[in-house]
């Protein structure tokens, strides 16, 4: 068996070597050509997959090791009988790290409690209802919207207009689709920005064109009360770098760019794969999972629960390290000959050579027994291990 992969696919080797020849391509050039004797294709979410890519291929079998699956043409592969593949779920912990070290600095920023916000989660799947229990448990009102699971029947979400009227803080949970009645490409026009709170933060790790990049720079050159943490872009590895000059944090596409999580999307493309196969599976990411990363926090007898919680926060993902790396990288940019091609490059390669990032669960803290019982509930709300 052939099997063409991403090169930004961790553990590719440890995985899958039994199963076949491996190809290694980097995902935004892999090209029909490359393809042409392979029965498996492995991508994450740069490589666009369709008829145009797979078509005159062996390929029977898909997997792609993220979240999203707007980069595949489902209907065309469904068409063809191209067993297809995603990774629910797998770097969700990741992304609630990315939303929780926004609400530290913007709060931070702007000398307000993030705790007393009232956020509102657009989008509560894998990723908004992780988020959504976990600002519970540390005690922050929520408000959910999620048209496709009320209009299920489930209870507790309000709609968009209401949610943008009584939030705080709006954070970004959808899918990128295109059409449908709950469509999400442009979800956020000039319009509804517009309506945001006075001083509202909004946040959006989901997709880029989710938020109309041009409405939004409108409304920014504008009103200059809203603070904008953007993650993702319309036209990425394009950045504007005017949209991002208006944000207040800017990050190149990482949000769930833990170890743990890109682990995790390998793993559940390895099993997904053995299923299709109708084989059992040889391998466990917990026996291969690098003891890279891990770390210890050593708290004071009883610290403010607040403090506390901001520096654990802070060990494990600090977003304005990330923000930092993208304004370097963007001035650079602006001064190269072809500045478009110098960003698209420079984009790739922060999300390359990423630093090494795991999640809460790796960091334990030592808690003496006068912490607060409050402290305690925050730190394990929030995933981590105490001893
Ligand atoms: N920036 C990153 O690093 C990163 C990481 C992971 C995921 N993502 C993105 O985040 C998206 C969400 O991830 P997830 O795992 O929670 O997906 P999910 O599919 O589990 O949940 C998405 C939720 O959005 C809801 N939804 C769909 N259309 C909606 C609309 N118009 N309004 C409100 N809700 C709507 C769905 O009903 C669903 O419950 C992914 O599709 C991916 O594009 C980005
Ligand atoms: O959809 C996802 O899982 C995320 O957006 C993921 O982090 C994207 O990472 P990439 O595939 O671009 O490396």
């Amino acid at each position: 068996m052939h099997i063409v992969a991403d090169d930004n696919i961790p553990l590719l080797n440890a995985f899958f070597s039994g199963h076949g020849r491996l190809s290694v391509f980097p995902g935004r050039q892999l090209k029909a050509v490359d393809l042409m004797d392979a029965d498996v294709l492995l991508v994450r979410s740069v490589t666009w997959v369709d008829e145009a890519l797979l078509s005159g291929t062996p390929v029977r079998f898909v997997g792609t090791c993220t979240i999203g699956t707007d980069h595949l043409d489902l209907a065309w592969l469904a068409s063809a009988g191209i067993q297809v593949a995603s990774a629910p779920g797998c770097n969700a912990r990741g992304v609630v790290e990315y939303v929780l070290s926004c609400l530290l600095t913007l709060a931070e920023r702007t000398g307000q409690r993030w705790q007393e916000r009232v956020v509102g989660i657009v989008g509560v799947g894998q990723v908004g209802s992780r988020l959504a229990a976990t600002l519970a448990a540390l005690g922050v009102s929520t408000l959910l919207c999620d048209p496709l699971r009320a209009e299920a029947g489930e209870p507790g979400f309000v709609g968009l207009e209401e949610l943008l009227a009584r939030a705080d803080v709006v954070s970004c949970h959808v899918p990128l689709s295109a059409s449908g009645a709950h469509a999400t490409r442009h979800l956020f026009g000039e319009q509804r920005l517009q309506s945001l709170r006075q001083g509202a933060w909004l946040i959006n790790s989901s997709r880029g064109p989710v938020i109309d990049a041009g409405a939004l720079e409108h409304v920014l050159s504008q009103r200059n009360d809203l603070q904008v943490a953007l993650d993702v872009w319309e036209e990425e590895p394009l950045v504007s770098s005017s949209l991002a000059a208006r944000c207040a944090l800017a990050t190149p596409h990482v949000a769930g760019y833990s170890l743990d999580g890109k682990l995790r999307g390998t793993e559940q493309i390895y099993q997904a794969f053995c299923d299709y196969l109708g084989e059992p599976f040889q391998h466990q990411l917990a026996n291969l999972a690098p003891l890279t990363g891990q770390a210890r926090l050593e708290l004071a007898a009883s610290p403010p629960a607040d403090w506390a919680l901001q520096k654990a926060l802070r060990c494990v993902y600090d977003v304005r390290d990330d923000d930092a790396r993208m304004r370097q990288m963007l001035q650079q940019a602006q001064t190269a000959p072809d500045s478009a091609a110098a960003c698209r490059t420079g984009f790739d390669r922060l999300r390359k050579n990423y630093p090494l990032r795991r999640e809460a669960p790796l960091l334990s803290i030592g808690l003496s027994s006068a912490a607060s019982a409050d402290l305690k509930t925050w730190l394990q709300a929030a995933g981590f291990s105490l001893d």
